[in-house]
């Protein structure tokens, strides 16, 4: 059948009837057409089961609302339009209450309404079939072992990890420097698991303004503050069935933090201004870069919340302690690069090999990318030398050379702190602007920014 072919069962007992509703249908060369004079004949041929069944209210073996309840047992996902000879509110409306999708009535419009109400189901079955074949190419895009690059021993446990994380549903905590591919990984084991269908829904906390946060997370009702319009479920709700991935968990504030304890204790969320709960069904899976353990430790992080988001814990090491796997990132980055770019395929000198092995990568993986696919686009003759590297993220040699020679006394972090104000006041606060040019998450910025150890100014 092709993904546009629509089956079509006609459950009628007066053949002339049965007639008039398939030739309607029939003028759509997609739509495919059965008839059936009994309930029973239709409930015998459902093996290859049809996208719509219309399913007269009286036939001379079952009753309209018996018969829909057998079908649905059988096809829950079938959109039954029952019509009847008679227009009976209370019966419509038992009958929708049951699952039908629509309940219409016979006279001599019902054929044009039939029409319209079929092409309506056929385009949510469109979307239905369009979202299935996104997902499951989305599925097929993170699938652990075609996504994650990495022969490393390290990466070799990783992998272990993931395929055992996606056999179960116990949360997850991803720690790691910045651009080490938590999310990656955090997605690579929600593609790799049964909960696949549903959504992964990524939420990273350091990015979203405190106050927004709790609406965020558990939604709100219309009217719980100002600028609540509407309702608006959020994403744990958002998350159901499938997976809630909280980015940079460490930065909740301990209020939130509080609330979202109580969720996962309860496994319900209360929407902000709502009075009910709502039962929820979503895996939690959380990464942070910060070491949670000492979080606790200096009171930042609540101990109990701490124990209910450890679970499965997995580390993500930095780039420069995975050896040869630089380079292999950087053959696929480059590959990939030039394929989407219609560029010639290129390839790192040994020159250029040497330079990336001996970088600290301070923003890892994305860094990496980024370097390489700038070196695609500056190399001549298809051979990327060492001086198309320009290593030009924040590190000791990139402070010196901003601020002239750094204070003996200086911390890493206080020159790192220094140059991303540098870049904030130079692009005027654009922090997309920043996080691109000096190849760090944008979430970084963002988090000293809440940190106020830089500012918008
Ligand atoms: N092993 C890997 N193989 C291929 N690509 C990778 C790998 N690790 C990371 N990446 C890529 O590097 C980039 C950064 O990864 P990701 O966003 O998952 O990192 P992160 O640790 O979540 O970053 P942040 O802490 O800033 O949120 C993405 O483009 C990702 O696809």
């Amino acid at each position: 059948m092709s993904s546009t072919a629509i089956s079509i069962f006609i459950v009628e007992d007066n053949a002339w009837y049965a007639e008039l509703l398939e030739y309607k249908l029939t003028q759509n060369p997609d739509y495919t057409v059965r008839r059936f004079a009994t309930a029973q004949s239709c409930l015998d041929n459902l093996s290859e089961p049809p996208d719509i069944i219309t399913l007269d209210y009286t036939l001379p073996d079952g009753r309209g609302d018996e018969v829909l309840r057998r079908l649905k047992e059988r096809l829950p996902e079938v959109a039954v339009i029952v019509i009847s000879a008679q227009e009976d509110i209370r019966t419509a409306v038992g009958l929708l209450q049951q699952g039908a999708y629509e309940y219409l009535v016979k006279d001599e419009e019902t054929a044009d309404r039939l029409w319209h109400t079929v092409g309506n189901i056929v385009q949510q079955l469109a979307l239905r079939r369009e979202n299935t074949q996104l997902r499951k190419q989305i599925g097929q895009k993170y699938d652990a072992r075609r996504a994650i690059r990495g022969k490393s021993p390290a990466m070799g446990q990783l992998f272990t990890l993931i395929d055992k994380a996606a056999r179960t549903n116990i949360t997850v905590s991803i720690v790691g420097e910045t651009g080490t591919g938590k999310e990656l990984v955090a997605k690579a084991i929600h593609y790799g698991s049964d909960r696949r269908e549903a959504a992964f829904v990524a939420v990273n906390v350091a990015a979203i303004p405190r106050e927004l946060l709790e609406s965020e997370l558990f939604g709100h009702e219309k009217g719980a503050f100002t600028g609540a319009v509407a309702r608006r479920i959020g994403r744990f709700e958002e998350a159901h069935r499938g997976t809630l991935f909280l980015d940079e968990v460490a930065e909740l504030d301990l209020s939130l933090q509080a609330k979202l304890l109580r969720v996962l204790q309860e496994r319900e969320v209360c929407r902000v201004g709502g009075t009910g709960s709502i039962a929820f069904d979503a895996r939690l899976m959380v990464a942070t870069h910060r070491d949670l353990a000492r979080e606790v430790q200096e009171g930042r992080f609540r101990e109990d919340l701490y124990y209910r988001l450890l679970g499965l814990p997995i580390e993500l090491p930095p780039l420069r302690d995975r050896g040869n796997d630089v380079l292999l990132l950087a053959e696929g980055f480059l590959h990939e690069f030039c394929q989407q770019n219609s560029l010639a395929a290129c390839s790192l000198s040994e020159e250029a090999e040497q330079k990336l092995l001996r970088y600290s990568f301070p923003g890892n993986v994305r860094e990496l990318k980024a370097l390489v696919e700038l070196a695609a686009v500056l190399a001549e003759n298809g051979t990327i030398a060492a001086a198309d590297l320009p290593l030009r993220s924040p590190h000791p040699v990139a402070a010196t050379a901003l601020t002239g020679a750094p204070p003996a006394d200086e911390s890493l972090r206080a020159q790192t702190t220094a140059i991303v104000q540098h870049y904030l006041d130079r692009y005027e606060g654009n922090i997309l602007h920043v996080a691109a040019k000096l190849q760090i998450g944008k979430s970084t910025i963002y988090r000293m920014i809440q940190h106020q150890e830089v500012q918008v100014r």
